[in-house]
């Protein structure tokens, strides 16, 4: 076979065809001067809350003040997985004008809403899902309804739109999206607690990246008599972090390390992050990406907001250099990014009937 495809290797772009044979490939990055190794192993433990951290600093702040709040964060990341941040930088006013239109679309008759079904129903990462459609848990269809958007890049895109790759557009996606400024700070804070330069992870999850935009409806359930049928089964996420904004209805759950359920309730003009499988394949385990729930035991309507980032799809999936040493080798063989979620997102979606 002679058809080309990129692969982002961690310290170069590489366009590699599918024999392996280097085509191209761009300068190295400065990794090898690394003055610091993050080889702790991962301290996952039984935790009981979920750190609030003020990312204003981080936003604003001096190297020194962002330093401080990436070893919060790596911390967050080490030992639960899951945190909140404040100061985000994102207006309240605007997550309250999307919760809006969230509620007005979901309010809709049952036929309009699948009137924006995308593709083959239960086949899709577009579109409408109607309720216990999607098995997060495989042993439960969820409790939801939702509506998902996937980052848009040019119908031209040679090697994944073209290719029809999954997370790839076309759709309708907002302009401008503040989150995703938000996601670069989170990941240049992620690289800062892993010791590694500030825009390390640029190449991989900032022109191309496997962003699925999506927005929820979890209707009440005040009795649960039936744990086959919660708002979203028990999970952890597939990309390399999620952010997420919840309305007040306290549904959403953290497993810790003895099996306790935890709650992530909502915490006003905050948003929650949590590291996700890839991130946690690529740091070695020194980030965790956390097991978690949905039950919407309340009497009210809860909606959230989820921004589930990937990296680009061709990028290499192998341990950072400051993860690993020969006192802590790499667990895991290197996996193309792309071809490591497509499965797990393929066995989310239920088939319809
Ligand atoms: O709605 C939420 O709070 C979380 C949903 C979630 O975990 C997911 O879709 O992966
Ligand atoms: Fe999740």
């Amino acid at each position: 076979m002679t058809e080309t495809r990129p692969l982002l290797h961690f310290t170069k772009l590489r366009y590699y065809n599918l024999t392996d044979t280097i085509l191209e490939e761009t300068s190295d990055s400065n990794v090898s001067d690394l003055s610091y190794k993050n080889t702790e192993e991962t301290m996952t433990s039984a935790f009981t809350e979920i750190p609030v951290i003020d990312f204003g600093p981080f936003i604003n702040g001096t190297l020194e003040e962002k330093t401080q709040v990436a070893e919060e964060i790596g911390s967050a990341c080490r030992q639960v997985g899951f945190f909140y941040l404040k100061n985000y930088g994102i207006p309240p006013e605007v997550t309250e004008n999307a919760f809006d239109q969230v509620r007005r679309y979901f309010s809709l008759p049952l036929e309009e809403k699948m009137a924006s079904v995308v593709g083959e129903v239960g086949t899709e990462t577009r579109g409408y899902s109607s309720m216990f459609e999607q098995k997060l848990d495989e042993k439960t269809a969820d409790r939801k309804e939702s509506f998902h958007i996937g980052f848009e890049l040019s119908a031209n895109d040679e090697y994944r739109v073209k290719h029809g790759l999954l997370c790839y557009g076309p759709n309708i996606w907002p302009k401008n999206l503040p989150v995703l400024q938000l996601a670069h700070r989170v990941l240049q804070a992620f690289a800062l607690a892993l010791h590694l330069p500030e825009d390390y992870f640029a190449p991989f999850l900032i022109e191309k990246p496997m962003v699925e935009f999506s927005v929820y409806y979890y209707p009440p359930q005040p009795k649960v008599d039936d744990s086959n049928q919660i708002g979203c089964g028990e999970h952890t996420d597939y990309g390399c972090f999620s952010l997420l904004s919840q309305t007040s209805v306290n549904a959403l759950q953290v497993k810790n390390t003895k099996g306790e359920w935890i709650d992530a309730k909502p915490i006003e003009n905050t948003i929650v992050v949590n590291i996700a499988d890839t991130m946690q394949r690529w740091t070695n385990d020194t980030f965790v990406s956390t097991v978690h729930r949905v039950i919407n035991r309340s009497d009210k309507d809860r909606y959230s907001l989820a921004f589930f980032f990937g990296s680009d799809y061709f990028a290499k999936v192998e341990c950072l250099p400051s993860c690993c040493n020969s006192e802590r080798p790499a667990k895991y063989e290197s996996v193309l990014a792309g071809e490591y979620i497509e499965g797990k997102i393929q066995k989310m979606l239920m088939p319809r009937n």
